[in-house]
């Protein structure tokens, strides 16, 4: 676990942030300039805060009252930049045993993480000729063979056009899953963290708006503004019962059952889906006679009003929080208030399987 309660100046810019991060991926979001590198820089010993506190697991890092301030190589993180800054006269093997010739111990064998990331292939070749996705992998591989114990990944996939992003997503969702390590991941790509985050830590200009489980946050209508009016949208887990002859997939979640088409996953198995506020039509009464296949029954159970003709609603369906996106217009003529009664129906293309859903 890690623990951050600190505040510090750089220019005319003030961090004020405090939050906890468990084992599994918390991403840190927020907009350019809004102060998450600054904060990950402070973690790892580069900047040096005005005050607060950093601990981790049971070591004091940081401390302004007692004046520790334990030397960045002394933190035990692991650091990957948004360029993967691998030292280009070493094969891929010696960079990733680099901190080994410092005497550092590796917590994990190096040939599970070999494994994990996927990088057999190439340990005997120098980065020059990887590609951007391949020289990533190497980083976090790098940072893992550090002995961390707790590892930053500041937008490491923001240099990497979509495809080689989506290669490299299956690898940080099995080190996120099989390696008990809390994991920060800076990111402002919505579509990164709801796939990826298990808890969110949401940052605007350098103050800690929100911090939570990925679902609960991104269900939240007051935080939908942050997460983007078109982007935002809830994230739940649901199994995976069963694949139709039609080419649908079938899930069940707490709230009923959800169709979807086809995805690639073993029966039985967990999956997160995201579905967008504004894929999602409410109604007062069941809506019979649609095309939609998805229809869930549920209570409002909060609104907040945006600045122009938009609502945001979230609508409780037992354990799933919805979160829709209507008009004040529309809100007003279905008579809509906390506590009503209501449908939320959607298409089956509304739903996203956006990866496997990690530990719980
Ligand atoms: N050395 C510095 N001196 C003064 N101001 C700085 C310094 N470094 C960063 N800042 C300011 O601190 C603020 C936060 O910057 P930071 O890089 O942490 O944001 P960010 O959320 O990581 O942005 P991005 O997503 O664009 O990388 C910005 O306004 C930036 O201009």
């Amino acid at each position: 676990m890690l623990d951050v309660d600190i505040s510090l100046r750089r220019g005319s810019f003030q961090l004020q942030t405090a939050f906890a991060a468990p084992v599994g991926i918390t991403a840190v979001f927020g907009p350019s300039g809004s102060g998450k590198t600054t904060l990950i820089d402070a973690i790892a010993g580069l900047i040096r805060p005005d005050a607060g506190r950093i601990d981790l697991r049971d070591t004091r890092l940081f401390d302004s009252a007692k004046t520790i301030n334990i030397s960045t190589q002394n933190r035990q993180i692991g650091y990957v930049f948004q360029d993967s800054r691998l030292f280009p006269h070493m094969s891929v093997r010696k960079n990733l045993l680099y901190s080994t010739k410092f005497g550092r111990v590796p917590s994990l064998d190096f040939d599970h993480i070999v494994d994990l990331l996927g990088l057999a292939a190439f340990l005997d070749r120098r980065p020059k000729g990887l590609s951007g996705g391949e020289k990533q992998r190497v980083a976090i591989g790098r940072a893992l063979l550090s002995a961390p114990k707790l590892l930053l990944l500041d937008e490491p996939l923001s240099a990497l056009d979509r495809n080689r992003r989506d290669s490299i997503l299956p690898y940080i969702e099995k080190m996120r899953d099989d390696l008990n390590l809390p994991i920060l991941y800076v990111s402002h790509d919505v579509s990164e963290i709801t796939r990826l985050a298990d808890m969110l830590v949401l940052i605007n200009d350098g103050v800690c708006l929100a911090q939570g489980r990925t679902e609960d946050l991104m269900s939240d209508p007051a935080l939908l503004p942050y997460f983007g009016l078109h982007q935002g949208g809830s994230v739940l887990i649901a199994k995976i019962v069963r694949h139709h002859i039609d080419g649908l997939t079938e899930l069940a979640t707490d709230a009923g059952s959800l169709f979807v088409p086809r995805i690639d996953a073993v029966i039985g198995t967990f999956q997160r889906l995201q579905i967008k506020a504004s894929d999602i039509i409410l109604s007062n009464k069941p809506m019979l006679g649609t095309s939609a296949l998805n229809n869930l029954q549920g209570v409002i159970e909060d609104i907040h009003m945006g600045d122009g003709p938009g609502v945001a609603v979230a609508v409780r369906c037992n354990d799933i929080r919805l979160i829709a996106r209507l008009t004040k217009r529309s809100l007003s003529s279905l008579g809509f208030s906390v506590g009503s009664q209501c449908y939320a129906t959607f298409k089956s293309t509304a739903i996203t399987a956006t990866g496997r859903a990690g530990r719980r």
